[in-house]
């Protein structure tokens, strides 16, 4: 049974590849193909459609780029072992739609003094020519961390197979104040008017993070200019800074080395295990930024971020085939290493985002990219159903351990809603105190994914209204992970964050991107995103099940929902790969 069921599932791969039209399928493609098929079965925490590689640990993205009409995804990822390692490298996948991917062997490796190490994370420019440079940071043979550069070898090989490294590696080593091991991960390089690149790498001053910003006319000589582009104080080492533009009013993306008056600049920053943002303007000719609120980074509550749960060392590239920006990010596990040293491997990236500025201008929107919709089959749909207090609901007819989820909630009466100040309290710990069983008046209310018919396992994905005593209403958000698993050694802390909508006049919307061990998690139209990971020890494929909930003491109505079940993307290992036989 276990046997037909893997290769049917290999055919289904196989058949996905075949429809691309653009992979040779050979016996070797079918082996592969199954290899990972069984992967799946064997490996109830495997993903469906998000990006893995087969084995091993993987971290950072890195370099995302269209080149040639071919998107390359990088990644950091230990040869070796399913743990971060004392050798991590750039490992190289190819894709024609950002959905199914092709496995190629690793790009960048340890191979100069200047990367003997590793070879850490970084990111592409593309140089006038069309030509795809990469900057990213060595760690040298005194595990000193100095910014190098490489390109492809063969420019008319659209998979860009091959990279050379420039013999004056490393181009930037780390300036005074800044100590060997601080100073990481530059960016996306853009062009000033005035001709000159710009890009910044992260570091820290006695503690103080910054995104320190440098100079060069030609790609190879990088100047320091005095000021970073943007600090805080006593937030640790900036790691993977992101600096691009985004055009006010539109969904539309912008290249690199857009300005403009309709335009703002968004500074990403990472430390404390959370990717950061703000919005702010941005003038080359005086080289400063100014974020809008005039704060910079803090880590302080009142901070943005891309997501409230596990989402890190994010990147994002200009896709101009579809005029948007994309953003990929590293969704680390929150199992123990023993257990990842068990399963083979540990990571997975989120499911690439299109990303734009709220109407609002105070806030970037994060939507799953278009194409996740190839994958879904089996639409099931809902509409103008009653929550009554204290009720669940099964959704029937998807398979609910590999869905796509969009649920919309219209609350008919607001009075109710427990008096709470939310002004100074962090929506995270209000999510650990308040979780989906603990009765509120409006919500909780929303989603129980990857649950177990008895609902002894389930990770309860919901939203839940107060009001100030002046009558302002405030939206929480949760990933309640307290219930997601019954095995012990998993981190199961909940994410919680304020949404910012008004219940009064507008629905509250929840997408799910539901793949067994990963629910991504999108509220009111990716206003807020939470990303969890989740290790149910007895649910998986057939025994999943989801529901919608109620726990408040009011009625919550679902004004609409429609579920898909999501086909596997297809994942293969090219058949010129030397290092995955
Ligand atoms: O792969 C190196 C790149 O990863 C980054 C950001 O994720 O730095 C991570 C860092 O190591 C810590 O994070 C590891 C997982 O990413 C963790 O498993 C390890 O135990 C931590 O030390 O890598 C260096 C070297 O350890 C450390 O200074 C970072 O915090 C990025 O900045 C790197 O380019």
């Amino acid at each position: 049974m276990k046997k037909s069921l893997s290769s049917f599932i290999a055919l289904c791969f196989l058949v996905i590849v075949l429809e691309t039209g653009r992979v040779k399928a050979t016996s070797r493609d079918l082996n592969d193909v199954i290899l990972l098929a069984n992967q799946q079965i064997q490996q109830p925490y495997r993903t469906g459609y998000h990006f893995q590689p087969p084995s091993n640990w993987m971290n950072d993205p890195n370099g995302p780029m269209l080149y040639q009409g071919v998107y390359h995804f990088f990644y950091q990822y230990n040869p070796y072992a399913a743990t971060f390692g004392d050798v991590i490298i750039w490992a190289h996948a190819v894709s024609y739609d950002l959905v199914n991917w092709i496995h190629l062997d690793p790009a960048i490796y340890p191979t100069q003094e200047a990367d003997s190490k590793s070879c850490w994370s970084g990111s592409a420019t593309i140089l006038p020519g069309n030509i795809p440079a990469m900057l990213y940071t060595g760690s040298d043979s005194k595990s000193r961390q100095v910014q190098d550069l490489a390109w492809p070898k063969n420019l008319s090989d659209p998979f860009l197979r091959e990279w050379v490294k420039h013999p004056k590696n490393p181009l930037i080593i780390p300036p005074e104040g800044v100590k060997d091991d601080c100073f990481r991960d530059p960016s996306t390089a853009w062009r000033g008017p005035d001709g000159v690149w710009r890009i910044v790498v992260g570091g820290d001053r006695d503690n103080n993070g910054m995104a320190l910003l440098y100079q060069s006319t030609d790609f190879v000589n990088w100047k320091r200019y005095d000021q970073p582009l943007s600090s805080a104080i006593a937030t640790g080492t900036w790691e993977c800074p992101d600096f691009y533009p985004v055009p006010l009013n539109s969904t539309n993306g912008l290249d690199t080395s857009v300005y403009g008056g309709s335009v703002r600049h968004v500074m990403k920053a990472g430390f404390e295990g959370h990717d950061w943002y703000t919005i702010g303007t941005y003038s080359p000719d005086r080289e400063n930024f100014l974020p809008q609120n005039g704060l910079s980074l803090t880590g302080s509550t009142l901070d943005l971020r891309y997501d409230y749960g596990q989402f890190y060392a994010s990147k994002s590239f200009f896709d101009d085939a579809k005029n948007r920006r994309v953003l990929w990010a590293w969704v680390p596990e929150t199992d123990a290493p023993e257990d990842d040293i068990e399963k083979g491997w540990a990571g997975l990236q989120s499911f690439p985002r299109a990303l734009w500025i709220d109407r609002s201008g105070k806030q970037l929107i994060q939507w799953p990219i278009e194409e996740i919709e190839e994958l879904r089959q089996n639409e099931v749909n809902l509409q103008n159903k009653n929550l009554k207090p204290g009720s669940v609901l099964e959704i029937h007819g998807i398979t609910a351990s590999q869905a796509d989820v969009t649920i919309s909630f219209k609350l008919e009466e607001l009075k109710d809603a427990e008096v709470l100040d939310t002004t100074s309290v962090d929506p995270q710990v209000l999510c650990n105190e308040r979780g989906a069983s603990s009765r509120g008046a409006i919500g909780p209310f929303g989603l129980l994914a990857m649950a177990s018919k008895d609902l002894k396992e389930q990770s309860a994905i919901f939203f839940r209204v107060f009001q100030n005593q002046l009558g302002r209403y405030s939206v929480l958000m949760c990933s309640d992970l307290s219930r997601s698993t019954v095995r012990s050694n998993i981190d199961t802390t909940s994410y919680g964050a304020f949404v910012d909508i008004d219940p009064k006049s507008e629905e509250i919307s929840l997408r799910n991107l539901i793949d067994h061990s990963i629910i991504e998690s999108f509220g009111a139209g990716g206003k807020t995103c939470i990303t969890s990971r989740i290790y149910p020890q007895f649910v998986n494929n057939e025994e999943a099940h989801l529901f919608a909930f109620n726990n408040g003491t009011q009625n919550v109505k679902i004004s609409k929902m429609s579920a898909w079940s999501m086909k596997n993307a297809a994942f293969v290992v090219d058949q010129n790969v030397k290092s995955a036989a």
